[in-house]
């Protein structure tokens, strides 16, 4: 084993198995119906089918989803060249404290240090945001995307992607809003003015794959994330039948979709956001690009009103989205003692059950 810094090793219960088989893995989805130029095509298995991954898995992939592949090798091989510059170089285009855009090699998840390197970006110009997490602070921060003078190319790749992933994040919104019963297009109220982040991710090969993550166990906070992942392969799911990790295997060109904390909210707990982690190795480095859908910044996120009845009663209290970001862009930035901002601080605990605590 090589020499790895302590801040980087998981404790011992979180630690990976390298040696995990491939069990049943998380569904693939075929979406080439939505390519029909039949516009009484019928959904309902789609939609079926949509709805029982996000109910069962909380992770599915999708194939035949519309995305040329030029804009994906386009930006895989601009990553690759921005990762490939100097420590100098990227150190320029650093975030800090203030601006959580721009690359970073130092993110910890649940205070372990990630084995990654990161370049993030937002899709909104200019991305407004409350400077905290305080209703009555009024102070505005805005986040600036941060480009590498050397690397033209990857401003272009970046904007030409995002648009695509904005492009299909609608449409699986939509499937996602008709199996949860609602209107098709219920749910894009609350992304008109989405404010949502490209990240580009890097991995590299480690000295001790035993100990660390490339990121450690997490939720995504977000509505869902679009993640394109490289032939190495490395995530992996929580299986929510028997909390075992399953190993996401690599289906060339499929996007891995993921169901957000804000759909776990908006569901009011129908479809559960899944925890994932990421393995390493010592051999290859890893590359991955996740898309995550934000709903617009002013918006209130809380469970959807057409859900909610005297049998199920909301789960959670409204929390503002802008609010949330600013307390996790903060939170992120530097190694803590507590845990940063969850859905969970907005769980509603019914009186029933708080009498048997
Ligand atoms: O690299 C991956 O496969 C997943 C990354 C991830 O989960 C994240 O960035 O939130
Ligand atoms: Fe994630």
């Amino acid at each position: 084993m090589g020499e790895v810094d302590p801040a980087f090793i998981q404790a011992l219960e979180h630690q990976p198995k390298l040696d995990i088989t491939e069990a049943e893995g998380i569904p693939v989805i075929d979406l080439s119906p939505l390519n029909s130029s039949d516009t009484d095509a019928d959904f309902s298995s789609l939609v079926a089918e949509i709805g029982d991954a996000c109910k069962n898995w909380g992770f599915f992939q999708v194939i035949n989803h519309g995305v040329p592949l030029k804009f994906r090798e386009k930006i895989e091989l601009a990553a690759r060249k921005f990762f490939a510059l100097s420590k100098e170089e990227k150190k320029k285009v650093s975030r800090d404290e203030v601006n959580p855009l721009g690359y970073y090699d130092t993110e910890h998840t649940k205070n372990v240090r990630d084995w990654k390197e990161v370049f993030d970006l937002t899709l909104k110009k200019p991305n407004i945001v409350p400077a905290s997490h305080q209703s009555d602070d009024k102070e505005l921060n805005q986040f600036m995307n941060q480009w590498p003078e050397n690397l033209p190319e990857l401003k272009e790749a970046c904007e030409e992607y995002a648009e695509e992933m904005v492009k299909l994040a609608y449409k699986l919104l939509e499937l996602i809003s008709l199996s949860l019963g609602l209107p098709k297009t219920r749910l894009n109220d609350f992304i008109k003015d989405h404010a949502s982040f490209l990240r580009l991710n890097r991995y590299p090969p480690c000295p001790a794959p035993h100990l660390v993550l490339g990121v450690g166990r997490h939720k995504d906070p977000i509505v869902l994330t679009i993640l394109a992942q490289d032939d190495v392969g490395g995530l992996e799911v929580k299986r929510k039948t028997d909390g075992e990790w399953i190993l996401v295997k690599p289906t060339p060109n499929a996007y891995i979709i993921n169901v957000g904390d804000i759909i776990q909210v908006w569901s009011n707990d129908k479809y559960e956001s899944v925890e994932h982690r990421v393995m390493v190795n010592s051999e290859k480095e890893r590359f991955s690009i996740p898309f995550f859908l934000n709903p617009t910044s002013s918006t209130w996120v809380k469970p959807m009103e057409e859900l909610i009845n005297k049998q199920n009663l909301a789960k959670y209290k409204p929390y503002n989205w802008g609010e949330f970001l600013a307390k996790r862009a903060r939170s992120n930035y530097e190694k803590l003692d507590i845990e940063n901002i969850q859905i969970s601080h907005f769980r509603i605990y019914s009186r029933k059950l708080l009498l048997f605590i």
